[in-house]
């Protein structure tokens, strides 16, 4: 089987490989950059070889689109890596493939609607007014009350953001936004096991080195079961206090009536209904916790790096918004404590009257900057890999059914083919909406990502709070700029930054 793919891909352009390791050796730490190194050199078409697994890697939207769209169907399938499927068993929505994946992906599709998503901006906006307050801490530290430097990298912090989001969301639970605690050592492990996750592992493409290495490294199989222990025990704590219409007792009919109040509701209504396995509820979740709060967390990471490295913008931005949003929120958050995580009470508050995002065409500025960020900093450099299913043509060049496909989003939005001047951070190259070009940060196709509608919201509001609010500098000197350099992982890792924060 893999003779026919190397015999029908060897057309493809791209780098001489090593017998048995192929290109591997090459793909160690930045393997974005490696990539768009490659893409320099062959092109928006070319083919390595993970170990023995043939692979060929797509950049540019039209060449994208030629495959993810043109030929979707055949495009859409996930490929499987054994080190992911030993934790997941290929139950969960990002891992699976065929009927059983269609099912998940409507449950999901149906709950995260972009109309159904805007009704969550009062869940969001709530996570933002408690992060403001750690912002507010920090810029009261200096004896002058001027501005104070935070005395920790704030990495982890904004990254509390965007998992206290997913989670109040999915559970209607949160945790506090300080550190020592095992708040921190959550956001720690999903870090660690997002970075390891876009990792080609020896193990999962040189069959006969599997037996060898099939549990290793044992840090990336035990951060999966340790975030899966805290996400079982939140949703069996959830069935048993809020899913009590449905019990042991209920018929086909009862269940079907039921009426799911949430994303996590729906996923259980299909459990139940016998469409999806337990292990499939907690994957799917999973999927959901930890992809929505890594890629936000750091691209509202970078968004702040953007800030700080461009004090001309931030200005910019600043006068936009304030303009734009005069009002001020009175914000009245009551918790209750549960487990170290707060639940979230529905006292309604001044919070749920006002919807920035609704009114974002008042800020074209700030929305073309977030998506200079989008496409500046990809959060997801090489999307997740897919698995072609039938043989295809694209750009001319036969590729073999049974290749692995990874879409090159990183060289897409990078490349001089995209953009003028693609590597100036200019967020005005989004304002002529007539001639805006098109960033796939989403990845492309029947694929592409479910978090989208929710991301759009979380940073909208993120940014409008902490740049009418605060004025974010350099630590040390104004006039110096952070490391943007991301690390390459599943999503593009934000470098570790402290930072000065002024009130407005
Ligand atoms: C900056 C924010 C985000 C970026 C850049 C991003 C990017 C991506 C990309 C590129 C993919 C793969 C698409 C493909 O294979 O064609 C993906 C998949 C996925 N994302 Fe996101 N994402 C973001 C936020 C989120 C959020 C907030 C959630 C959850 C609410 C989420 C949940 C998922 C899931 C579950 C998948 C797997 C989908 C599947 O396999 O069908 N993502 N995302």
């Amino acid at each position: 089987k893999e003779d026919r793919i190397h015999r029908i891909n060897k057309n493809i352009p791209g780098p001489k490989s090593k017998f048995l390791f192929g290109n591997l050796f090459d793909l160690k730490g930045q393997v974005h950059e490696k990539i768009n190194e490659w893409y320099e050199q062959y092109g928006s078409i070319y083919r390595i070889e993970f170990g023995s697994v043939s692979t060929v890697v797509l950049s540019e939207y039209s060449t994208l689109k030629e495959a993810f769209i043109d030929n979707g169907e055949i495009f859409q399938s996930r490929f499987q890596r054994k080190s992911r499927t030993a934790c997941n068993k290929e139950l969960n929505l990002a891992n699976s493939n065929g009927e059983y994946f269609n099912h998940l992906k409507k449950t999901l599709a149906n709950e995260m609607t972009n109309q159904k998503m805007k009704k969550k901006e009062k869940i969001i906006k709530r996570q933002v007014f408690l992060l403001s307050e750690f912002f507010n801490e920090i810029s009261q530290q200096s004896p002058t009350n001027s501005g104070g430097i935070s005395k920790e990298p704030i990495n982890n912090i904004i990254k509390m953001y965007s998992l206290n989001v997913m989670l109040s969301l999915l559970f209607n639970i949160h945790f506090p936004y300080n550190s020592n605690s095992y708040q921190e050592e959550l956001i720690i492990t999903i870090t660690r096991y997002f970075k390891s996750t876009g990792l080609p592992y020896p193990s999962d493409f040189i069959p006969t080195l599997y037996p060898f290495l099939k549990n290793k490294p044992k840090e990336y199989f035990e951060d999966y079961e340790s975030v899966k222990k805290l996400i079982t025990k939140i949703t069996n704590d959830y069935q048993i206090n809020h899913m009590l219409e449905i019990n042991e007792n209920s018929t086909i009919e009862d269940i079907e009536n039921y009426q799911p109040k949430n994303i996590l509701e729906s996923l259980l209504k299909q459990y139940k209904l016998k469409n999806i396995s337990y292990d499939g509820v907690i994957g799917s979740l999973m999927d959901l916790i930890l992809a929505g709060s890594d890629t936000t967390g750091n691209t509202c990471l970078f968004s702040i790096v953007a800030l700080v490295n461009n004090s001309n913008i931030q200005e910019k931005l600043f006068n936009e918004i304030s303009n734009a949003f005069k009002d001020e929120d009175e914000n009245d958050i009551d918790n209750e404590n549960l487990n170290g995580a707060n639940i979230i009470t529905n006292n309604s508050s001044s919070l749920d009257n006002l919807s920035y995002f609704s009114d974002r065409i008042k800020t074209p500025y700030l929305v073309a900057f977030i998506k200079e960020v989008k496409r500046y900093y990809p959060s997801a450099p090489l999307s997740v890999p897919h698995l072609l299913t039938e043989d295809c043509e694209i750009q001319g060049y036969k590729i073999s059914k049974g290749t692995q496909i990874i879409q090159n989003i990183y060289s897409t939005h990078l490349s001089p083919s995209f953009c003028s001047n693609p590597l100036e951070f200019y967020p005005e190259r989004f304002l002529d909406s007539n001639n805006e070009p098109k960033i796939i940060p989403f990845g492309i196709g029947q694929r592409k990502c479910p978090g989208e509608n929710i991301f759009e919201i979380e940073i909208y509001v993120f940014l409008v709070n902490l740049i009418k609010k605060f004025k974010l500098s350099h630590p040390i000197n104004d006039n110096y700029q952070l490391n943007d350099r991301g690390q390459f992982g599943l999503s593009l890792q934000c470098p570790q930054f402290n930072i000065k924060v002024e009130s407005r």
